[in-house]
């Protein structure tokens, strides 16, 4: 669904993104993740022709945008959801307003039939049939994220980016916008690229990781790939007291290094 190669991003001198490999496969939940300042906005700009990139290729479901007419680019981004960080809703329109926005951009669609299609995303992201006549002020941040993300998915996109979804949301919030986000990919077969920081998603919901250092992808794959990678951050990342306390993955084989004074084999292995 994505395939970036030898990518470059640079701001004048400043070098953020260079050599930079990426793949996200169709139907997959892709964590991107890295430390603060990275890259990994800039990276998803990039993707997204926001800002421009000095190197590399870039396809988005299968086509290079460089190579392709204006149609098909117009084609290609209405196959595309994004949600930013903080929602970024308009704030001078409705829940049903601001889901219309793409609507009205890419289609030519009498506003009944818009109407009944807004209906139909605010109840696909869990939100009240109600909530769509409010403003995002008269909003919670879970619900302006919801919100958001209803907008996001307002072409019926196959490929969906989000930008830390579940920052600013309590831990209950976050692990049900997980869940949705996996509904929505079981039931609607999309392809989700999510930047976050949140250990609970990462253990949770996504199927692979790509991990942002060092102006490029260090390593991309299984939450297991991340555990056996030998990298100070990706070690101190995956393995650090945050992630001891997720339950089942990496959480329950770290507490058993606390306990256990012989470390198994897999920790032998990654210790030489
Ligand atoms: N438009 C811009 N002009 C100049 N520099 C920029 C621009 N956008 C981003 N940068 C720089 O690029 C670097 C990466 O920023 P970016 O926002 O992508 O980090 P991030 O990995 O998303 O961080 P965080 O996790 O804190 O959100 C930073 O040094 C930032 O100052």
């Amino acid at each position: 669904m994505l395939s970036v190669r030898d990518v470059k991003v640079a701001f004048g001198a400043n070098t953020v993104l260079e050599n930079l490999d990426l793949d996200v496969y169709r139907g997959e939940i892709l964590g991107f993740v890295g430390g603060s300042g990275t890259g990994k906005s800039v990276l998803m700009r990039a993707i997204l022709r926001l800002i421009p990139r000095q190197k590399g290729i870039i396809r988005i479901l299968g086509e290079d945008y460089d190579k392709v007419g204006e149609a098909r680019k117009v084609e290609l981004d209405s196959r595309l959801g994004v949600l930013f960080q903080q929602g970024a809703l308009f704030s001078s329109l409705t829940v049903r307003e601001n889901i219309q926005v793409p609507m009205r951009e890419y289609l030519d669609l009498p506003k009944k039939l818009m109407d009944e299609l807004a209906e139909l995303k605010i109840e696909m992201v869990g939100l009240a049939a109600d909530a769509a006549d409010k403003y995002p002020s008269e909003l919670s941040g879970g619900m302006i994220k919801r919100a958001a993300l209803a907008r996001a998915l307002a072409l019926d996109p196959d490929l969906v980016f989000l930008d830390e979804p579940t920052s600013g949301l309590d831990p209950i919030g976050a692990a049900e916008f997980d869940e949705l986000i996996a509904q929505l990919r079981d039931t609607l077969g999309l392809t989700v690229y999510m930047v976050t920081h949140d250990l609970d998603s990462l253990f949770s919901v996504c199927d692979r990781i790509a991990v942002l250092g060092q102006k490029h992808v260090l390593v991309e794959g299984t939450i297991d790939d991340m555990l056996a990678f030998d990298d100070p951050w990706v070690k101190s990342y995956f393995k650090g007291k945050r992630a001891r306390r997720i339950p089942d993955r990496g959480g329950e084989r770290d507490a058993g290094h606390e306990r256990d004074t012989a470390p198994a084999a897999s920790e032998k292995s990654e210790a030489n």
